[in-house]
């Protein structure tokens, strides 16, 4: 269970997250939504402490991950995978090299990419890359791979950590329909199968609903709605994204993976 207890981030005067809690039980599958600059990025980095909050705790099963320091908060980093809207791979090297690299969070510092990573690791990573129908891949340099297709490798990087918790910072944003719904698929399929929790940042309202258990809505750095995909009515949205940008009719078209939505409505 993550619980998230009035945590607040400010950035100058300005609060990203502010006054936010919530809990997580184990295994569920959360869609956070909101219009950009809503506090979404802030609210993931502030979980694996990428960012130090301002202030409030964040509990992970009884763990006061906001007080960990040293090798504790090493660990705690290792046990959240990230996972990026631009995948972060390095290109020039292959794709199973590209995976073993969640390893190196678990070997501590003077690690470096020259260490021969054990036969059981490399096993583990083929098996994830297996998982994601990547295996054929594994010796291909990452550049050369689609997006969907690298970011489904970033997403097996994650797995070979053995994550606690997986966290998605807008993982489909750059992605065509097709590899967004690949890439989504495969968080589910974790999600599912290994009972890991998955926090996902998402600006397409569909995406959100088809796949997450619940819905996060951010507005301020604030939840603005909390709760099951079908109270995501109408008025929630009309709240959360803003009257005047969407000049108080919201269009689920516009919130398909064929469009930036947020980005849409603000220019709209
Ligand atoms: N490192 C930083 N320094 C200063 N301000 C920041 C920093 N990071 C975020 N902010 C501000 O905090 C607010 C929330 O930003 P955040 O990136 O969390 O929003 P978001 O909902 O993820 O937006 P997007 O969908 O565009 O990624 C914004 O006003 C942003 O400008």
């Amino acid at each position: 269970m993550l619980v998230v207890n009035d945590l607040r981030k400010t950035f100058g005067r300005r609060a990203a997250v502010d006054s936010l809690s919530l809990s997580i039980p184990t295994g569920q599958m959360v869609g956070v939504i909101g219009r950009s600059g809503a506090g979404k990025s802030t609210f993931l980095r502030l979980i694996n402490r990428l960012i130090e909050p301002t202030g409030g705790s964040i509990a992970f099963d009884g763990t006061d991950v906001t007080r960990l320091t040293g090798r504790d908060l090493r660990l705690w980093r290792a046990s959240c995978g990230m996972i990026f809207q631009q995948f972060n791979l390095i290109e020039r090297m292959d794709v199973l090299t590209n995976v073993l690299v969640g390893r190196l969070a678990h070997h501590g510092f003077g690690s470096s990419m020259a260490r021969a990573f054990s036969a059981a690791e490399r096993a583990t990573a083929i098996r994830a890359l297996d998982r994601l129908d990547l295996a054929p891949q594994a010796l291909q340099r990452a550049g050369t791979l689609s997006g969907g297709q690298q970011q489904r490798v970033a997403i097996a990087r994650a797995l070979v950590q053995s994550p606690r918790l997986l966290l998605a910072d807008e993982p489909i944003a750059s992605l065509d329909p097709a590899n967004a719904a690949r890439v989504m698929d495969a968080l589910r399929l974790i999600n599912r199968e290994d009972g890991i929790t998955v926090i996902v940042n998402l600006h397409t309202i569909d995406t959100a609903r088809r796949y997450c258990d619940r819905i996060v809505a951010m507005r301020d750095g604030r939840i603005q709605f909390d709760g099951a995909p079908d109270g995501l009515t109408g008025a929630v949205l009309a709240d959360t994204y803003g009257d005047s940008a969407v000049g108080g009719a919201i269009d689920e078209a516009i919130t398909s993976t064929e469009l930036p939505p947020v980005r849409q409505l603000e220019t709209a």
